[in-house]
């Protein structure tokens, strides 16, 4: 069985793949100083809550944040008795070279959702990634990592607000009753919701006059089908599209 690890910068998720379905899928908050003995008793106690039979002989990690992936190394090695594969380092393989600048490191949660996006859906696409930040990733015809867009996250954006002017409260992204906001609460989130789903429409609309070709939008992330209920944003939504990226990028590095 493989576990796939997709550490991003607030949250760390981890997913066990038997070779056809997710058997389960647990969450964490990102923290570089956690142990690898303190992800295994966290781990271990979920994985034994949901009565799964653990037979971890792969692990295969993408992390935003370069200095979590000692630990998780050391909770492969020691909890499963395996290398991890880690995506964007020179001994991991991907399916195809992404065609950036010289010297760009692409976030390897972006090679992990071009991966995943281009199996299930071959090329031209866009990819739309609500997590901390909100990215465009663009997958060309064959495959290849071609570009993107970097925006700020919905839930950075919030929390923008509220840190740089006193009189704005924390407040969670909803989709509002109305635009036109009659608290300052539902201001905030028309703000931030309208706003976005203007951002993506608007992004997407760009991509697709400067690429020249018909492409498909899938979003991807946890708030992707909230943002889909503002306008017809995405062909597909897919929650699951960076565990698919990751188990199809770990079949490329096994079998070559
Ligand atoms: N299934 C879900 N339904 C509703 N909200 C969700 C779901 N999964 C995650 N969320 C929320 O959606 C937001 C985005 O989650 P997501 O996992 O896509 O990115 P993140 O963990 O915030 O960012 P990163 O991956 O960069 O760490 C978070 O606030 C999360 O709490
Ligand atoms: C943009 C984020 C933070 C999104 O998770 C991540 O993909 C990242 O750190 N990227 C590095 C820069 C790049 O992708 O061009
Ligand atoms: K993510």
């Amino acid at each position: 069985m493989l576990l796939a690890i997709d550490c991003g910068n607030t949250n760390t998720v981890f997913s066990i793949w038997d070779g056809t379905e997710f058997l389960c899928t647990l969450r964490t908050s990102t923290h570089h100083a956690r142990t690898a003995d303190a992800y295994f008793t966290w781990f271990s106690t979920l994985v034994k809550h949901y009565g799964i039979e653990m037979d971890i002989t792969d692990v295969i990690i993408s992390s935003t944040v370069p200095r979590v992936v000692f630990n998780l190394r050391v909770f492969a090695d020691r909890f499963f008795g395996c290398r991890p594969v880690v995506v964007g380092k020179p001994d991991c393989a991907l399916p195809v070279q992404p065609r950036v600048d010289e010297g760009t490191q692409v976030g390897p949660d972006r090679l992990v959702n071009t991966a995943g996006a281009y199996d299930r859906h071959g090329g031209d696409l866009i990819v739309v990634d609500f997590g901390t930040a909100t990215t465009f990733d663009v997958v060309a015809h064959d495959g290849a990592y071609v570009g993107g867009v970097i925006a700020p996250g919905v839930n950075l954006s919030l929390e923008a607000l509220h840190a740089a002017a006193a009189a704005l409260p924390h407040v969670d992204v909803t989709k509002p009753q109305k635009v036109i906001g009659t608290n300052t609460v539902a201001c905030m989130q028309s703000g931030v919701f309208w706003g976005y789903v203007g951002l993506v429409n608007g992004i997407t609309e760009r991509i697709r006059a400067e690429y020249e070709q018909p492409m498909k939008v899938i979003g991807t992330g946890g708030l992707a089908p909230l943002f889909a209920q503002g306008d017809l944003l995405f062909d597909h939504i897919e929650e699951d599209l960076t565990m698919h990226g990751l188990t199809v990028i770990h079949a490329h590095n096994v079998k070559g």
